[in-house]
């Protein structure tokens, strides 16, 4: 029987065992002031611990470690007077000790459970393995399933290189470093994550030290970022150079991230998966374990020409209304994510439209569109292109899910589906109209309104018909040009844990 809440689908207790092949039970004591018995269930995916009217599952992915106690640590006051309050005198005083720390999900009080809202508790829980008289054969079974379930806990990446973990201190309303210190390190620290941290002095700071440094995979299992979506398309733009020259068109290090910024968009796209559809109640703590747990996933990645440049994309491409709002706001950037919604109000009063040439190329599930894609400097021909030529209100391209935690820009994207979904709406429209678009944003009903074409295409082709409009690729500003955008299928990875 499975119940699901805002976070984490929990099981009935009952239920452990027989979903998943049992590996290990005992009866032990919680290495608590009473001593009271506990039985243990273990799983490929659970651990069960069941005392006197209390019992609790918790999921592999929830566990941060195990570790055996030694001798000094467990607390050895005389048993008899604690035992004396269970009346249980069956326990040895040669027992083992195992100490495991938790981030579960759970719903404290009566107005998570009406709210919703799921908050992480970090717990320690101590047992004492006291089966055998020996201390030596208890300390051998407390190993023994300290091993057993530490081979089930890390199941991340890597367990041998650092993480490369570069922090943008400006992000958002500048508090990254501040959460790394109070949240994120304490959990790499519970979870023996070895780790390097860059904090970023300037802007192209990350590029520079990844363009100089080309053999990362070698040095870190993974590279991730605390920061908005900018950060991270700084550093796959970082790539660019060593990936366009290279034979294998692929980004060499896993990659992952730990939302900091103003956006998050692909931050909240990935917990959506992992979440099955739902939204996380706590973002950084879900990402955080994504970088600790996570096994790297194929994602694609978009790659846009101009004239002049390459430039890789994992979440965006904009032009008109919505890039406007994105990076007019900035002067907003204190308010933290409200900035958005305040700023398209403002911009859908002054709408504004944009002339220009947009071609595309329809994703064609039967054909699998498999002919090159014409290079930007050459005519399109091919008959499966759609051309539109108008003044748009705006065009915008995504190839995740969200774009940020209120926005589901593309409700059926996955990581891999080699798909950009293609939006735009031509002039004409009226302000309720456009109100009326970015309020269907955040359930992704927009996809259904009847003057707002959506449409998936495996590549596309703008030609602005002015040369100052704004541009964004993952919400950062190009110059403006003609481009063409084509999906690489799974050219990067980014770091996920299996859903539960
Ligand atoms: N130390 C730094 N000082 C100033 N800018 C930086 C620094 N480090 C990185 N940047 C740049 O800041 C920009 C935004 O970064 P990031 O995405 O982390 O924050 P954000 O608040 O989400 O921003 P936005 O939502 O506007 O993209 C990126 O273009 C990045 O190159």
């Amino acid at each position: 029987m499975r119940e699901e809440n805002m976070n984490v689908i929990r099981l009935n207790v009952e239920s452990v065992a027989s979903i998943d092949s049992l590996l290990w039970t005992g009866s032990y004591h919680m290495l608590a002031e009473k001593l009271v018995p506990i039985t243990v269930k273990l799983t490929t995916n659970w651990l069960q611990l069941d005392r006197a009217n209390h019992c609790e599952s918790f999921h592999m992915n929830e566990i941060a470690s195990c570790t055996v106690l030694s001798n000094d640590e467990i607390d050895r006051r005389p048993y008899s007077t604690r035992c004396l309050k269970t009346k249980d005198l069956s326990i040895s005083e040669n027992g083992a000790g195992l100490r495991l720390i938790i981030y579960a999900n759970s719903m404290n009080s009566e107005n998570d459970v009406s709210s919703g809202k799921s908050r992480h508790h970090r717990q320690i829980i101590e047992l004492l393995i006291d089966i055998h008289t020996d201390y030596g054969d208890n300390m051998n079974e407390a190993q023994l399933f300290q091993s057993k379930i530490s081979s089930l806990i890390h199941t991340g990446h890597s367990n041998t290189k650092p993480v490369l973990i570069i922090l943008n201190p400006k992000s958002g309303k500048g508090q990254a470093q501040r959460e790394f210190e109070n949240k994120i390190k304490p959990i790499l620290d519970d979870c023996n994550v070895k780790y390097h941290l860059l904090i970023t002095k300037h802007a192209r700071h990350a590029s520079e030290f990844i363009e100089s440094n080309s053999d990362l995979a070698n040095s870190y299992s993974a590279l991730a970022t605390v920061s908005g979506d900018g950060l991270l398309n700084e550093v796959l733009n970082g790539f660019v150079k060593m990936v366009e020259n290279s034979e294998y068109k692929h980004i060499p290090i896993p990659l992952s991230i730990i939302p900091g910024g103003s956006g998050n968009g692909l931050a909240h796209s990935i917990n959506s998966l992992y979440l099955n559809g739902n939204k996380s109640t706590n973002s950084l703590l879900d990402c955080t374990f994504h970088m600790i747990k996570g096994q790297p996933k194929k994602m694609d990645i978009v790659r846009i020409t101009s004239p002049t440049k390459v430039y890789y994309s994992f979440l965006s491409f904009g032009w008109g209304l919505m890039s406007d709002v994105d990076i007019e706001s900035e002067r907003l950037r204190f308010l933290g994510e409200p900035r958005f919604t305040i700023w398209s109000i403002f911009r859908s009063f002054m709408l504004r439209t944009y002339p220009g040439e947009l071609y595309y190329l329809p994703f064609d599930n039967q054909n699998g569109n498999k002919e090159p894609i014409p290079p930007l400097d050459t005519p399109i021909t091919d008959k499966q292109w759609v051309v539109v030529k108008d003044k748009f209100v705006l065009v915008y391209a995504a190839y995740q899910k969200y774009l940020n935690s209120t926005c589901k820009f593309a409700p059926d994207a996955e990581l891999d589906d080699q798909t950009i979904y293609l939006l735009y709406i031509r002039e004409g429209v009226s302000f309720f109209q456009i109100i009326r678009f970015l309020l269907a944003l955040e359930d992704g009903s927009h996809t259904e309104i009847p003057y707002v074409q959506f449409i998936p295409v495996r590549a596309f082709r703008l030609l602005p018909a002015n040369s100052n409009d704004i541009v964004t690729v993952d919400g950062e500003v190009i110059q403006c040009s003609p481009i063409q955008a084509e999906v690489v299928p799974g050219m990067a990875s980014i770091l996920l844990r299996n859903c539960s």
